[in-house]
């Protein structure tokens, strides 16, 4: 026995000294130093694994630096904390990159085929005319301010005023608040983009969808997906996929949105064909979707939940309906961008509360970063937004509390650095749906705010809003509720509202880029 312990005492020294030495010869004082070093390899490895985000805050409050390297084994992860690091950070777009994921998660995550990939991955990938860099600017003329916007905001909300003007018909309806949400959001959303002929009008490819994206790391990772996500690639390979590609051979796109006909172009004019086109609308899917369902929920939970929100929200949104002499209610919802200044604080404080989204990078050849840092090529540089979000020096000692004011332009306030907003990205990676989803989700919010109220149901009779837990996925930007959340829904008054949505080519001023 004393001998086994003495074996296992000595085995457990060597690897201590290996890994300690291995550390000291392979990081380069010139890189972020290294930190959780105590056991080399292993101790950020168990942090990351503990909840990235969460180890990601701590670490800032534990050591205070700008920027850090976490070893972990076979990983190189630098840990970006300081905002003064970002807008250099997002100028070395070929260096420090990110069209190498685009380009992974094209062949893992949407399965696109070897002549796609060749195309989409190509070694030219960061010349100005390849099809990862002309992607974003292609599909401006649907999702920058303008028309084509305009339009697909329109479909979403006609949507949500039909579906909406139907439950209230039922009186009250009891609902599990994220499934009920996310349905919503889901419909909308693939609506206004497919159009009449939407694939998703079938309920089994809408199953489909929430089978395949629980999944999108195992696939991104390579991680034996046939194996550990059997389901979610039977979903890609037999229903989605094959439904896509249904959608475009039948030239369903051209009764579809600007943005759906602008990405088959884009597609097509640099010769991707057939099921490599239907593929890529996956990766559009996960992008349009993932973070707006999970966010939305949040928005609606937020101002429903707290008395005051709830006030101040719906005196804000009351004030853009208008009544006739026939007592039928008039609201335009155009009008959620530039008239409801609360409502789109909430939705800010919402993201910032909420999101917990990894942007990450490829480092693609060693490069001295902002003439300090020596970075390494074939690492990882990530910037975490809970850093950035919860920063007492930008936000101030409320930074970890919901404010849904903090937004506001009040006199006498000191502006917070719009660098440490980083819900929508930045930079050359800044989401080029930011528009359309900000109008979209504060326009759902809007119409339950002037037609219903809320109430959560508890087993004890008790009626409390109680937080939900939350899930933290590394795939999406915002986390899913653990809890479920049982709500009635319960019709204001039996008024007719007519809900309009003019054409404004106004977009959402949300992040620096749209201040400046
Ligand atoms: C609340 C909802 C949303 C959130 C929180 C969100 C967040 C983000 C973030 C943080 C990024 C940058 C990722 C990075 O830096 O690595 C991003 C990129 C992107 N987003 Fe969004 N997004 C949302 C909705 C949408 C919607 C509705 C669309 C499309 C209609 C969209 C399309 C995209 C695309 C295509 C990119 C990649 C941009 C590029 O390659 O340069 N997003 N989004």
């Amino acid at each position: 026995m004393t001998s086994s312990l003495v074996l296992v005492a000595v085995i457990g020294v060597a690897t201590y000294v290996f890994l300690s030495a291995l550390l000291r010869f392979t990081q380069d004082p010139m890189e972020p130093p290294a930190i959780e070093t105590s056991v080399p390899f292993i101790n950020p490895l168990l942090g990351m694994l503990s909840g990235m985000q969460s180890y990601v805050v701590k670490m800032r409050d534990k050591y205070n630096l700008p920027m850090y390297t976490l070893r972990m084994p076979g990983q190189r992860i630098y840990i970006v904390n300081s905002l003064s690091l970002i807008p250099p950070l997002q100028r070395q777009i070929k260096t420090i990159a990110f069209a190498p994921i685009e380009a992974q998660a094209a062949a893992t995550v949407m399965g696109v085929g070897p002549a796609g990939n060749a195309i989409i991955g190509s070694d030219k990938m960061f010349e100005k005319d390849s099809y990862l860099s002309t992607f974003v600017p292609s599909t401006h003329p649907a999702l920058s301010p303008g028309p084509g916007l305009d339009a697909l905001n329109n479909a979403a909300i006609q949507y949500f005023s039909k579906s909406l003007a139907s439950l209230g018909k039922n009186g009250s309806t009891t609902v599990e608040l994220f499934s009920w949400v996310r349905d919503e959001l889901f419909m909308a959303t693939t609506e206004s983009i497919y159009g009449p002929k939407n694939p998703f009008r079938d309920p089994a490819l809408k199953q489909a969808w929430y089978d395949f994206e629980p999944s999108i790391m195992v696939h991104m990772l390579k991680a034996w997906p046939s194996v550990l996500a059997r389901k979610s690639l039977q979903a890609r390979e037999h229903l989605l996929i094959p439904a896509f590609e249904k959608y475009f051979a039948e030239n369903s796109h051209h009764q579809g949105s600007v943005l759906v006909q602008c990405r088959y172009k884009h597609n097509t004019g640099h010769g991707l064909r057939g099921r490599d086109v239907a593929a890529t609308e996956i990766g559009q899917m996960v992008a349009s979707l993932t973070n707006s369902l999970a966010a939305s929920f949040w928005m609606v939970y937020h101002v429903f939940s707290d008395p005051v929100v709830l006030s101040e929200c719906r005196a804000e949104v009351e004030r853009l309906a208008q009544v006739d002499d026939n007592g039928v209610h008039t609201v335009d919802l155009a009008n959620v961008k530039s008239l409801c200044p609360i409502l789109l604080s909430t939705w800010q404080e919402t993201l910032r509360y909420v999101h917990i989204g990894i942007a990450a990078r490829v480092v693609m050849e060693d490069i001295m970063f902002d003439n300090k840092y020596l970075l390494k090529k074939g690492a990882t540089v990530m910037t975490v937004a809970p850093v950035q979000h919860t920063d007492a020096s930008v936000w101030g000692p409320t930074a970890n509390s919901f404010n849904h004011r903090r937004f506001l332009r009040e006199e006498g306030t000191r502006r917070t650095n719009p660098i440490a907003f980083r819900s929508f990205g930045g930079g050359a990676v800044l989401c080029p749906g930011r528009h359309f989803v900000s109008t979209e989700v504060m326009s759902f919010t809007a119409l339950l705010l002037l037609l219903f109220d809320l109430k959560p149901v508890s087993k004890d009779g008790t009626s409390k809003w109680l937080e939900p837990r939350k899930n933290l996925p590394m795939t999406s930007s915002m986390p899913t509720p653990k809890d479920e959340l049982l709500i009635e829904i319960v019709p204001r008054n039996e008024w007719e509202w007519r809900v309009n949505f003019s054409a404004s080519s106004r977009g959402v001023n949300i992040v620096a880029e749209d201040v400046a």
